[in-house]
């Protein structure tokens, strides 16, 4: 699927125009946009990024990391998904950065989701469905977490059992067996939950363009 990946990320830079500031997500197949962007470095005014692990691959590329407070609205984002719907509807957090990736798909007027083939399903849920959490409200959470979807929320730990620390200082919990028939709602409902501080759903504001990898690559 790394090529498939590459071929997205090569293809997303079409959208990208002359002098703007581009948001740009997380994971394995945005690093391979970063690698693109970096070829057109001084065509862009700079970048708005979504975790500390994309700002250093931005920044080692000589590109500009912006505040997205003082941008404004953007024009365009970049983002790859866990899971993509026949909508464009997504899971993402797979690289615990839904926040801020969520927050930047907010404030940009296209977003253009990047995937290999794998992602795609008809159904979202079959990838767990990631929650980030302030870390008291664990456990309170996860209990609501089942009430709510009668699936198993699991505490997502690092390589060595640590707990993981999101960016923003937080907790993730993986919702496990979901099979999720109203994205909308559901993400609607999770976030009523005291100490969710977002979910990996991406159905109020899904992609606006997906690019499948491929050869060619698919734009839907
Ligand atoms: O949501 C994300 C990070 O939080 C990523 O976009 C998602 O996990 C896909 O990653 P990859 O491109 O490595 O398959």
């Amino acid at each position: 699927m790394t090529e498939a990946k590459r071929q997205a990320a090569e293809k997303a830079i079409e959208y990208v125009e002359d002098g703007m500031i581009v948001g740009v997500g997380t994971g394995s197949t945005v690093a391979y946009f970063i690698d693109a962007l970096g070829r057109i470095g001084d065509r862009i005014k700079g970048a708005v990024s979504s975790s500390e692990q994309s700002t250093q691959r931005l920044r080692a590329l000589g590109i500009e990391v912006l505040d997205l407070n003082s941008t404004g609205p953007l024009s365009l984002y970049v983002d790859g998904a866990d899971e993509c719907d026949p909508h464009k509807r997504l899971i993402k957090g797979g690289g615990a950065a839904l926040t801020r990736e969520k927050i930047i798909a907010e404030a940009s007027e296209k977003f253009v989701c990047i995937v290999d083939p794998a992602k795609q399903v008809d159904v979202l849920g079959r990838f767990p469905l990631p929650v980030e959490v302030i870390p008291m409200a664990r456990s309170l959470v996860a209990r609501e977490l089942l009430a709510i979807t009668r699936a198993q929320p699991v505490w997502r730990q690092d390589a060595e059992g640590r707990g993981v620390v999101t960016d923003n200082g937080n907790a993730i919990l993986d919702v496990h067996g979901l099979a999720i028939t109203d994205p909308v709602a559901l993400e609607q409902a999770i976030n009523q939950i005291p100490g969710v501080v977002s979910v990996g759903l991406f159905a109020r504001r899904p992609a606006d363009v997906v690019i499948v990898g491929g050869e060619p690559p698919r734009v839907l």
